[in-house]
């Protein structure tokens, strides 16, 4: 049964991530790619939907062995227990006992976990981890490496593995396959195959496969779960003792170009660390979170699948990715999305998937019962079709950013550039789904309206300050519309605020971006009036702020919700994130400060941060980690340290902006 959301620690290999709990199961695991089924759905069902625990055996029941005909099947054990004296007799399908760890930790800056037990006995660390599939020298599959390691005395160890494909409806094929010496666990079904390596012997019971073993201060025992495509040949032997060593340095000297220095340091390296974990290696494409259908009502059906690549998630990541050194993802996300978005921009998406596909189409999968009953469990996102306009502006935004910081010039993504503004200026005055994608009626959303004007503006600047064309006139008139039709139809004289949508009274956290985004001064009047309205009605008891109102003032259901779902959902991080940024630039700092404090304050022991939090549960939800809550985290920690400073303005052209060696000359750029 899966824990809280926060009990999970994330650990992956750019391609593809796990979550495993404080009790040592992995829950969650889909290979070979992030949005591959999960072969570890224990996280959306049950133990049945499969899961990979390493524990403590104290309270673990003896297993008798196996009987003919029950899979897997294995031989007597090479290695049984050495201590049975205490062991109680319980019944056979208990499967493995689900001890908290007493502590857990990532080893220094890395995505390498650590989890100790102290038992009577002794203790024990297992160390969990997936080795970037470019450092094996090997063939690149995917690969999960579990040592369990003896602290000190004598603990008894057991591994129980129920691999499910299909996210857990599926039970493979499972089989021990002996090479000389060596043997080894393959399970399969269609076209997966993942095979169970390691020094302890493994015995099959109740469709899981375990092991039981003692370890000894100062010993060492390795697992390591291989992903291979089962019409191909076994995947080498895994090294795992190499592979920890390889990923340690891999982390490290990733995490050595961060540039950022400040007191807010372990918060931004862990929210770095996380980013780059959620980024596709092979193509630059960012999933939102490695999960669905971790809800952000717990019960309710705001639940949805986040393993794709949003634009505007993308986009903001690269911005921070940018901002703390790391242009190497920033560069590989904008060929990403020049080959994604190749085309007419008529045909832009919203989202697409980490390879750039265009097909997300949304499924429910109904033999799962949901994170505590949350259902529909879907996988696709519907969301793909709508028109979000606000995207227009944080793509430009951060192709402008990338350019100013230095990334080198690239054709393609000026001409893309230009292109998106042409088809903005056909289409900004059209009602939209907006940066909150909601599923009711589309509407005139003043933020998607703010951000258009940011495309117009950034592109204006581009060509102002760069060799880049553009009918510089005609588009300065129409930033000029744009701005006149917001300040006039989105703002609420009588109430000094800005409104969620034309029209409309009520507030959206969205609108906290006025300023950041440059749209008008942090000490305009009615940029003032618009954060003190959010703050006052979108807030929670606890501080943090809401996107927009599910209930109405009583706290009852509202008759329509603008986002057309039922239920309530959680604050919204990244809003939060916004609100202190907010309030550093109208000058109060010392509230700003408070407020990032209390946010850095709900991330989990190992810093990590869902989308929302559920201010009458004090508990995380929806979808683990979101790269859309560790990006503003990451913004808001560097504008606290730099202080003083209103926006964080993008720093000049440096020497290096110069012109891109041209890979894709030949092709039509968009
Ligand atoms: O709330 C309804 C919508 O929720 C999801 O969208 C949210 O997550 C996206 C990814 O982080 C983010 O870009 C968006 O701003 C959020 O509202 C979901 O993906 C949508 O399908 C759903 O309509």
């Amino acid at each position: 049964m899966a824990g809280r959301i926060e009990d999970y620690a994330l650990i992956g290999d750019m391609q593809t991530a796990a979550l495993v709990s404080r009790d040592g199961a992995v829950d969650w695991l889909c290979l070979p790619r992030f949005d591959s089924p999960a072969v570890f759905a224990g996280l959306l069902g049950t133990d049945e939907h499969g899961f990979w625990r390493i524990g403590p055996a104290e309270a673990a029941p003896v297993l008798p062995q196996d009987q003919a005909g029950a899979l897997p099947t294995a031989p007597a054990p090479r290695a049984p227990f050495t201590d049975t004296g205490d062991l109680k007799a319980v019944p056979s399908s208990a499967s493995a006992p689900a001890v908290p760890a007493d502590r857990r930790r990532y080893r220094g800056d890395s995505l390498i976990l650590e989890q100790e037990w102290d038992t009577p006995r002794g203790s024990v660390r297992v160390i969990d981890f997936m080795p970037p599939r470019h450092l094996s020298g090997q063939e690149p599959v995917p690969q999960m490496i579990r040592i369990v390691e003896g602290v000190s005395g004598q603990v008894r160890m057991r591994s129980a593995l129920r691999m499910r494909f299909s996210y857990g409806k599926i039970v493979p094929w499972v089989h021990r396959v002996e090479v000389g010496d060596v043997h080894r666990t393959v399970a399969v079904a269609g076209p997966d195959s993942v095979w169970l390596d390691g020094e302890a012997e493994t015995y099959g019971r109740n469709l899981t496969t375990y092991a039981d073993f003692t370890i000894t201060a100062g010993e060492r025992v390795a697992f390591a779960l291989t992903w291979q495509a089962s019409h191909l040949p076994p995947p080498e032997i895994p090294d795992p003792e190499g592979s920890l060593e390889l990923t340690e340095k891999f982390w490290l000297d990733w995490v050595a170009q961060c540039t950022y220095q400040g007191p807010y340091s372990d918060a931004v390296v862990r929210s770095l660390i996380t980013l780059k974990a959620l980024t596709y290696a092979p193509t630059g494409g960012i999933v939102a979170a490695p999960t669905t259908s971790l809800p952000e009502d717990l019960g309710g059906e705001r639940n949805w699948d986040y393993r794709y690549t949003w634009l505007r998630d993308a986009a903001i990541t690269l911005s921070s990715l940018l901002r703390t050194g790391y242009r190497e993802e920033a560069r590989a996300w904008r060929e990403w999305l020049l080959r994604a978005v190749a085309g007419d921009p008529e045909n832009l998406q919203i989202m697409y998937t980490i390879t750039g596909q265009r097909e997300l189409n949304e499924s429910v999968l109904d033999w799962l019962p949901g994170y505590e009953g949350s259902q529909p469990v879907r996988v696709g996102n519907g969301a793909a079709d709508q028109l979000q306009l606000d995207v227009y502006g944080e793509v430009v935004e951060a192709l402008y950013l990338a350019q100013m910081t230095g990334l080198s010039r690239n054709d393609h993504a000026h001409l893309l550039q230009l292109r998106l503004i042409s088809y903005l200026e056909e289409h900004w005055k059209a009602p939209d789904e907006g940066i909150w994608e909601v599923r009711g009626p589309r509407r005139h959303f003043v933020h998607s309206k703010v951000m258009a004007w940011v495309a117009v503006d950034r592109t204006i600047k581009l060509i102002e300050q760069t060799e880049a064309e553009g009918p510089l006139e005609r588009w300065r008139a129409l930033r000029e519309e744009i701005h006149a039709d917001v300040c006039e139809k989105g703002y609420d004289p009588e109430r000094n605020t800005f409104t969620q949508y034309y029209g409309g009274t009520e507030l959206d956290a969205s609108l906290l971006l006025i300023p950041q985004v440059g749209f008008l001064p942090p000490d305009d009047k009615r940029v003032i009036g618009t954060i003190e309205a959010i703050q006052r009605e979108l807030s929670t008891e606890d501080g943090f702020v809401l996107r927009y109102p599910t209930h109405d003032a009583s706290g009852g259901d509202l008759v329509e919700n603008v986002d057309g779902l039922s239920g309530h959902e959680g604050a919204f991080l990244a809003c939060s994130f916004w609100l202190a940024d907010d309030l550093a630039m109208i000058g109060r700092v010392a509230e700003a400060r408070e407020l990032f404090d209390k946010l850095l304050a709900l991330r989990n022991d190992l810093g990590l941060l869902a989308e929302e939090w559920d201010p009458r549960l004090k508990r995380q939800v929806g979808n683990f980690p979101q790269a859309f809550s560790h990006v503003p985290l990451i913004d808001t920690a560097l504008r606290l340290t730099a202080c003083g400073a209103a926006y964080l303005a993008p720093q000049p052209l440096s020497a290096e902006a110069t012109r891109e060696p041209d890979r894709q000359s030949a092709q039509q750029p968009v």
